[in-house]
Protein backbone atom coordinates (compact mmCIF):
# COMPACT_ATOMS: atom_id res chain seq x y z
CA UNK A 1 0.00 0.00 0.00
CA UNK A 2 2.14 2.53 1.01
CA UNK A 3 4.64 1.66 -2.41
CA UNK A 4 2.16 3.67 -4.23
CA UNK A 5 1.42 6.24 -1.42
CA UNK A 6 3.38 9.22 -2.82
CA UNK A 7 2.05 9.08 -6.71
CA UNK A 8 -1.48 8.25 -5.39
CA UNK A 9 -3.72 11.69 -5.43
CA UNK A 10 -4.86 12.91 -2.11
CA UNK A 11 -8.13 14.34 -2.24
CA UNK A 12 -6.47 17.66 -2.29
CA UNK A 13 -3.47 17.20 -4.38
CA UNK A 14 -2.94 16.55 -8.29
CA UNK A 15 0.83 17.28 -8.28
CA UNK A 16 4.11 16.56 -6.59
CA UNK A 17 7.31 18.23 -5.83
CA UNK A 18 10.39 16.55 -7.17
CA UNK A 19 13.95 17.32 -5.64
CA UNK A 20 17.03 15.77 -7.20
CA UNK A 21 19.83 16.15 -4.43
CA UNK A 22 23.70 15.86 -6.14
CA UNK A 23 22.28 13.34 -8.78
CA UNK A 24 24.92 11.79 -10.42
CA UNK A 25 25.50 9.06 -13.52
CA UNK A 26 29.37 7.47 -14.59
CA UNK A 27 28.75 4.45 -17.01
CA UNK A 28 30.89 1.44 -16.83
CA UNK A 29 33.42 2.69 -18.99
CA UNK A 30 33.81 5.72 -17.29
CA UNK A 31 31.60 8.45 -19.11
CA UNK A 32 29.81 11.31 -16.85
CA UNK A 33 26.90 11.23 -18.75
CA UNK A 34 25.80 13.43 -15.34
CA UNK A 35 27.53 15.27 -12.59
CA UNK A 36 26.39 16.52 -9.36
CA UNK A 37 22.84 17.61 -10.62
CA UNK A 38 20.32 19.13 -7.64
CA UNK A 39 17.23 20.69 -9.11
CA UNK A 40 14.06 21.23 -7.00
CA UNK A 41 10.75 21.19 -9.33
CA UNK A 42 7.85 22.83 -7.18
CA UNK A 43 4.46 20.89 -7.29
CA UNK A 44 2.28 21.48 -10.19
CA UNK A 45 5.33 23.81 -12.14
CA UNK A 46 6.64 22.74 -15.26
CA UNK A 47 10.65 22.63 -15.44
CA UNK A 48 12.45 22.36 -18.86
CA UNK A 49 15.74 20.95 -19.54
CA UNK A 50 17.48 22.22 -22.25
CA UNK A 51 21.15 21.60 -23.14
CA UNK A 52 23.49 21.05 -25.92
CA UNK A 53 23.58 17.46 -27.63
CA UNK A 54 24.89 14.68 -24.87
CA UNK A 55 25.03 16.84 -22.05
CA UNK A 56 22.56 14.40 -20.10
CA UNK A 57 19.70 15.56 -20.04
CA UNK A 58 17.49 12.37 -20.99
CA UNK A 59 19.43 10.62 -18.26
CA UNK A 60 18.48 12.93 -15.76
CA UNK A 61 15.00 12.43 -16.87
CA UNK A 62 15.27 8.65 -17.04
CA UNK A 63 16.88 8.10 -13.97
CA UNK A 64 13.72 9.68 -12.25
CA UNK A 65 11.48 6.90 -13.17
CA UNK A 66 14.20 4.61 -12.97
CA UNK A 67 15.08 3.75 -16.33
CA UNK A 68 18.61 4.30 -15.48
CA UNK A 69 19.97 4.12 -12.04
CA UNK A 70 21.65 6.76 -10.68
CA UNK A 71 25.33 6.07 -9.64
CA UNK A 72 25.12 8.40 -6.61
CA UNK A 73 22.48 11.29 -5.20
CA UNK A 74 19.12 11.01 -3.91
CA UNK A 75 16.09 11.36 -6.09
CA UNK A 76 12.81 12.73 -4.19
CA UNK A 77 9.11 13.07 -4.90
CA UNK A 78 7.48 14.74 -2.30
CA UNK A 79 10.19 14.11 0.14
CA UNK A 80 10.19 10.48 -0.38
CA UNK A 81 13.33 8.68 -1.92
CA UNK A 82 12.14 7.28 -5.47
CA UNK A 83 15.53 4.76 -4.69
CA UNK A 84 13.94 2.89 -2.17
CA UNK A 85 10.94 2.08 -4.25
CA UNK A 86 9.97 -1.22 -6.64
CA UNK A 87 10.75 0.76 -10.06
CA UNK A 88 8.15 -1.49 -12.11
CA UNK A 89 5.64 0.12 -9.61
CA UNK A 90 7.22 3.51 -9.12
CA UNK A 91 6.79 3.86 -13.61
CA UNK A 92 3.25 2.89 -13.49
CA UNK A 93 2.70 6.08 -11.32
CA UNK A 94 4.64 8.09 -13.19
CA UNK A 95 3.58 9.57 -17.15
CA UNK A 96 6.33 9.62 -19.47
CA UNK A 97 6.27 11.10 -22.73
CA UNK A 98 8.90 10.00 -25.09
CA UNK A 99 9.46 11.94 -29.06
CA UNK A 100 7.25 8.55 -31.06
CA UNK A 101 5.14 7.88 -28.52
CA UNK A 102 5.39 4.56 -28.78
CA UNK A 103 2.10 3.53 -28.92
CA UNK A 104 1.00 -0.35 -29.61
CA UNK A 105 0.43 -0.67 -32.81
CA UNK A 106 -1.86 -3.44 -32.53
CA UNK A 107 -4.12 -2.10 -29.98
CA UNK A 108 -6.77 0.59 -30.68
CA UNK A 109 -6.24 3.89 -29.11
CA UNK A 110 -8.95 3.30 -26.11
CA UNK A 111 -6.77 0.16 -25.46
CA UNK A 112 -3.55 2.04 -25.72
CA UNK A 113 -4.90 5.24 -23.46
CA UNK A 114 -5.69 2.22 -20.67
CA UNK A 115 -2.65 0.76 -20.62
CA UNK A 116 -1.84 1.40 -16.98
CA UNK A 117 -5.14 1.52 -15.68
CA UNK A 118 -5.27 -2.15 -16.81
CA UNK A 119 -2.04 -2.49 -15.03
CA UNK A 120 -3.25 -1.38 -11.88
CA UNK A 121 -6.45 -3.35 -11.95
CA UNK A 122 -9.66 -0.79 -12.83
CA UNK A 123 -12.35 -2.27 -14.37
CA UNK A 124 -13.17 -2.67 -18.10
CA UNK A 125 -15.78 0.39 -17.38
CA UNK A 126 -13.79 2.64 -15.50
CA UNK A 127 -10.83 2.28 -17.73
CA UNK A 128 -13.29 3.01 -21.15
CA UNK A 129 -14.82 5.86 -19.17
CA UNK A 130 -11.40 7.18 -18.15
CA UNK A 131 -9.91 6.71 -21.90
CA UNK A 132 -13.13 8.29 -23.09
CA UNK A 133 -12.46 11.62 -20.91
CA UNK A 134 -8.60 12.00 -21.27
CA UNK A 135 -9.15 11.26 -25.34
CA UNK A 136 -11.60 14.51 -24.50
CA UNK A 137 -9.30 16.14 -23.07
CA UNK A 138 -6.35 16.15 -25.12
CA UNK A 139 -9.42 17.57 -27.64
CA UNK A 140 -9.37 13.76 -29.86
CA UNK A 141 -13.23 13.07 -29.84
CA UNK A 142 -13.28 9.45 -28.53
CA UNK A 143 -16.63 8.70 -30.64
CA UNK A 144 -14.39 9.33 -33.56
CA UNK A 145 -10.56 7.91 -32.72
CA UNK A 146 -10.98 5.56 -30.15
CA UNK A 147 -11.40 2.76 -31.84
CA UNK A 148 -9.01 3.62 -34.66
CA UNK A 149 -5.54 2.22 -34.30
CA UNK A 150 -2.08 3.92 -34.08
CA UNK A 151 -1.50 3.81 -38.18
CA UNK A 152 -4.62 6.03 -38.84
CA UNK A 153 -4.32 9.13 -37.03
CA UNK A 154 -1.82 11.92 -37.62
CA UNK A 155 1.83 12.76 -36.10
CA UNK A 156 0.43 15.53 -34.11
CA UNK A 157 -2.55 13.08 -33.06
CA UNK A 158 -0.43 9.80 -32.15
CA UNK A 159 1.10 12.88 -30.01
CA UNK A 160 -1.75 13.80 -27.91
CA UNK A 161 -2.51 10.35 -27.51
CA UNK A 162 1.07 10.02 -25.87
CA UNK A 163 -0.30 12.63 -23.41
CA UNK A 164 -3.44 11.16 -22.48
CA UNK A 165 -1.75 7.72 -22.11
CA UNK A 166 0.84 9.06 -19.66
CA UNK A 167 -2.17 10.98 -17.99
CA UNK A 168 -4.68 7.96 -17.63
CA UNK A 169 -4.27 6.67 -14.01
CA UNK A 170 -3.60 10.89 -12.57
CA UNK A 171 0.29 10.29 -12.30
CA UNK A 172 1.35 13.31 -10.02
CA UNK A 173 4.71 13.55 -12.03
CA UNK A 174 4.76 13.72 -15.67
CA UNK A 175 8.35 13.07 -17.57
CA UNK A 176 8.42 14.37 -21.26
CA UNK A 177 11.40 13.79 -23.37
CA UNK A 178 11.11 15.95 -26.50
CA UNK A 179 7.55 15.15 -27.02
CA UNK A 180 6.79 17.61 -29.98
CA UNK A 181 9.83 17.71 -31.86
CA UNK A 182 8.64 14.65 -34.40
CA UNK A 183 6.05 16.82 -35.75
CA UNK A 184 6.12 19.55 -38.04
CA UNK A 185 6.66 23.03 -36.94
CA UNK A 186 2.82 24.19 -37.42
CA UNK A 187 1.78 21.14 -36.15
CA UNK A 188 4.34 21.55 -32.90
CA UNK A 189 3.08 25.19 -31.97
CA UNK A 190 -0.71 24.07 -32.02
CA UNK A 191 0.28 21.12 -29.55
CA UNK A 192 2.18 23.19 -27.46
CA UNK A 193 -0.41 25.97 -26.86
CA UNK A 194 -3.30 23.07 -26.51
CA UNK A 195 -0.70 21.23 -24.09
CA UNK A 196 -0.41 24.78 -21.84
CA UNK A 197 -4.33 24.76 -22.12
CA UNK A 198 -4.36 21.08 -20.75
CA UNK A 199 -1.55 21.78 -17.95
CA UNK A 200 -3.77 24.70 -16.59
CA UNK A 201 -6.07 22.07 -16.14
CA UNK A 202 -4.63 19.40 -14.80
CA UNK A 203 -1.24 21.37 -13.53
CA UNK A 204 1.20 18.34 -12.99
CA UNK A 205 4.66 18.62 -11.90
CA UNK A 206 6.21 18.13 -15.20
CA UNK A 207 9.89 17.82 -16.60
CA UNK A 208 10.09 18.41 -20.42
CA UNK A 209 13.62 17.74 -22.23
CA UNK A 210 14.15 19.64 -25.50
CA UNK A 211 16.37 21.26 -27.88
CA UNK A 212 14.14 24.03 -28.59
CA UNK A 213 14.51 27.45 -26.72
CA UNK A 214 11.71 28.85 -28.08
CA UNK A 215 9.41 25.50 -27.15
CA UNK A 216 11.48 25.91 -23.70
CA UNK A 217 10.26 29.66 -23.20
CA UNK A 218 6.77 28.87 -24.27
CA UNK A 219 6.28 26.14 -21.85
CA UNK A 220 8.44 26.57 -19.15
CA UNK A 221 7.34 27.90 -15.75
CA UNK A 222 11.35 27.74 -15.05
CA UNK A 223 14.46 26.79 -17.25
CA UNK A 224 17.19 24.82 -16.24
CA UNK A 225 20.33 25.21 -18.96
CA UNK A 226 22.66 22.21 -18.83
CA UNK A 227 26.29 22.48 -19.93
CA UNK A 228 28.58 19.03 -20.47
CA UNK A 229 27.98 16.33 -18.32
CA UNK A 230 24.85 17.35 -16.70
CA UNK A 231 25.90 20.74 -15.05
CA UNK A 232 23.52 22.71 -14.00
CA UNK A 233 24.73 26.30 -15.62
CA UNK A 234 21.39 28.48 -15.01
CA UNK A 235 17.66 27.87 -13.44
CA UNK A 236 15.78 30.49 -13.83
CA UNK A 237 11.95 31.57 -15.08
CA UNK A 238 12.47 32.16 -18.43
CA UNK A 239 12.02 35.90 -18.41
CA UNK A 240 14.75 35.78 -15.95
CA UNK A 241 17.05 34.12 -17.93
CA UNK A 242 16.11 36.03 -21.11
CA UNK A 243 17.35 38.99 -19.59
CA UNK A 244 19.67 38.24 -16.95
CA UNK A 245 21.95 35.03 -18.28
CA UNK A 246 24.31 34.38 -16.12
CA UNK A 247 27.10 33.60 -18.19
CA UNK A 248 28.62 34.24 -20.94
CA UNK A 249 27.41 30.81 -22.28
CA UNK A 250 24.06 30.70 -20.90
CA UNK A 251 23.92 33.70 -23.23
CA UNK A 252 25.10 32.23 -26.58
CA UNK A 253 22.71 29.32 -25.61
CA UNK A 254 19.57 31.18 -25.12
CA UNK A 255 20.57 33.19 -28.65
CA UNK A 256 21.41 36.80 -29.72
CA UNK A 257 17.38 37.51 -30.30
CA UNK A 258 16.78 36.97 -26.93
CA UNK A 259 15.31 40.32 -26.49
CA UNK A 260 12.17 39.44 -28.74
CA UNK A 261 11.94 36.67 -26.98
CA UNK A 262 11.79 37.81 -23.88
CA UNK A 263 9.08 40.43 -25.13
CA UNK A 264 6.65 37.15 -25.59
CA UNK A 265 7.50 36.87 -21.82
CA UNK A 266 7.12 40.14 -20.35
CA UNK A 267 2.99 40.77 -19.41
CA UNK A 268 1.81 43.72 -21.23
CA UNK A 269 1.14 45.81 -17.98
CA UNK A 270 5.08 46.32 -17.02
CA UNK A 271 4.39 49.06 -19.64
CA UNK A 272 0.71 49.91 -19.30
CA UNK A 273 0.19 53.72 -19.17
CA UNK A 274 -3.04 53.57 -17.14
CA UNK A 275 -6.15 55.54 -17.16
CA UNK A 276 -5.42 57.36 -20.89
CA UNK A 277 -7.71 55.99 -23.55
CA UNK A 278 -6.74 56.73 -27.53
CA UNK A 279 -9.68 56.27 -30.03
CA UNK A 280 -9.62 54.04 -32.72
CA UNK A 281 -6.12 52.22 -31.75
CA UNK A 282 -6.03 48.22 -31.70
CA UNK A 283 -7.05 47.12 -28.56
CA UNK A 284 -4.75 44.05 -27.06
CA UNK A 285 -6.00 42.14 -24.12
CA UNK A 286 -4.71 42.47 -20.47
CA UNK A 287 -3.73 38.99 -20.03
CA UNK A 288 -1.14 39.24 -22.77
CA UNK A 289 2.53 40.09 -23.20
CA UNK A 290 4.36 42.96 -24.86
CA UNK A 291 4.98 41.04 -27.87
CA UNK A 292 1.40 40.76 -28.82
CA UNK A 293 1.06 44.54 -28.24
CA UNK A 294 4.59 45.33 -30.67
CA UNK A 295 2.27 42.87 -33.02
CA UNK A 296 -0.80 44.60 -32.82
CA UNK A 297 1.18 47.95 -33.85
CA UNK A 298 3.00 46.57 -36.61
CA UNK A 299 0.15 45.16 -37.77
CA UNK A 300 -2.10 48.41 -37.91
CA UNK A 301 1.22 50.72 -38.29
CA UNK A 302 0.31 52.62 -34.96
CA UNK A 303 2.59 53.01 -32.35
CA UNK A 304 0.38 53.15 -29.21
CA UNK A 305 -2.39 49.96 -28.24
CA UNK A 306 -5.72 50.22 -25.60
CA UNK A 307 -5.09 47.48 -23.30
CA UNK A 308 -8.23 45.95 -22.91
CA UNK A 309 -9.78 44.06 -19.46
CA UNK A 310 -13.25 42.38 -19.17
CA UNK A 311 -14.23 44.55 -22.40
CA UNK A 312 -12.90 47.81 -20.41
CA UNK A 313 -10.19 49.72 -21.49
CA UNK A 314 -7.37 50.53 -18.82
CA UNK A 315 -4.78 52.59 -20.51
CA UNK A 316 -2.43 52.26 -23.38
CA UNK A 317 0.97 50.91 -24.15
CA UNK A 318 2.88 52.42 -26.59
CA UNK A 319 5.95 51.88 -28.90
CA UNK A 320 8.11 54.32 -26.78
CA UNK A 321 6.79 52.86 -23.71
CA UNK A 322 7.46 49.03 -24.69
CA UNK A 323 10.85 49.53 -25.94
CA UNK A 324 11.58 51.62 -22.94
CA UNK A 325 10.49 49.18 -20.30
CA UNK A 326 12.05 46.26 -22.71
CA UNK A 327 16.10 48.20 -22.42
CA UNK A 328 15.31 49.16 -18.89
CA UNK A 329 14.32 45.29 -17.82
CA UNK A 330 17.12 43.98 -20.28
CA UNK A 331 20.02 45.38 -18.50
CA UNK A 332 22.71 42.81 -17.73
CA UNK A 333 22.73 41.35 -13.90
CA UNK A 334 24.66 43.66 -11.15
N1 LIG B 1 25.40 3.07 -22.06
C1 LIG B 1 26.20 4.14 -22.14
N2 LIG B 1 27.53 4.01 -21.96
C2 LIG B 1 28.35 5.09 -22.00
N3 LIG B 1 27.91 6.36 -22.21
C3 LIG B 1 26.60 6.53 -22.40
C4 LIG B 1 25.67 5.45 -22.37
N4 LIG B 1 24.42 5.95 -22.58
C5 LIG B 1 24.56 7.29 -22.74
N5 LIG B 1 25.87 7.65 -22.63
C6 LIG B 1 26.44 9.01 -22.71
O1 LIG B 1 25.84 9.82 -21.71
C7 LIG B 1 25.80 11.19 -22.15
C8 LIG B 1 24.41 11.78 -21.89
O2 LIG B 1 23.43 11.19 -22.75
P1 LIG B 1 21.95 11.73 -22.82
O3 LIG B 1 21.20 10.87 -23.77
O4 LIG B 1 21.41 11.89 -21.45
O5 LIG B 1 22.17 13.19 -23.43
P2 LIG B 1 21.08 14.24 -23.95
O6 LIG B 1 21.46 15.54 -23.38
O7 LIG B 1 19.71 13.75 -23.68
O8 LIG B 1 21.41 14.20 -25.50
P3 LIG B 1 20.51 14.57 -26.78
O9 LIG B 1 20.12 15.99 -26.63
O10 LIG B 1 21.49 14.36 -27.92
O11 LIG B 1 19.36 13.62 -26.80
C9 LIG B 1 26.21 11.17 -23.62
O12 LIG B 1 27.52 11.63 -23.70
C10 LIG B 1 26.11 9.72 -24.00
O13 LIG B 1 27.04 9.39 -25.01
Amino acid sequence: MDATAINEPGRDRSAASITLEDVGKTYPDGTVAVGDFSLEVRAGELAVLIGPSGCGKSTILRMINRLIEPTHGRILIDGQNVLERNPVELRRHIGYVIQNVGLFPHQNIRTNVGTVPRMLGWDKAKIAARSDELLELVGLDPARYSKRYPHELSGGQRQRVGVARALAADPLVLLMDEPFSAVDPIARGRLQEEFLKLQATVRKTIVLVTHDIDEAVRLGDRIAVLGEGGTLRQYAPPAELLSRPASAAVADFVGADRGIRRLAVTPIRTALQAGATADGKPTVDAGGTLYDALAAMLAADVSEVVVVENGQAIGTVSRAGLFEEHSRESRPAA
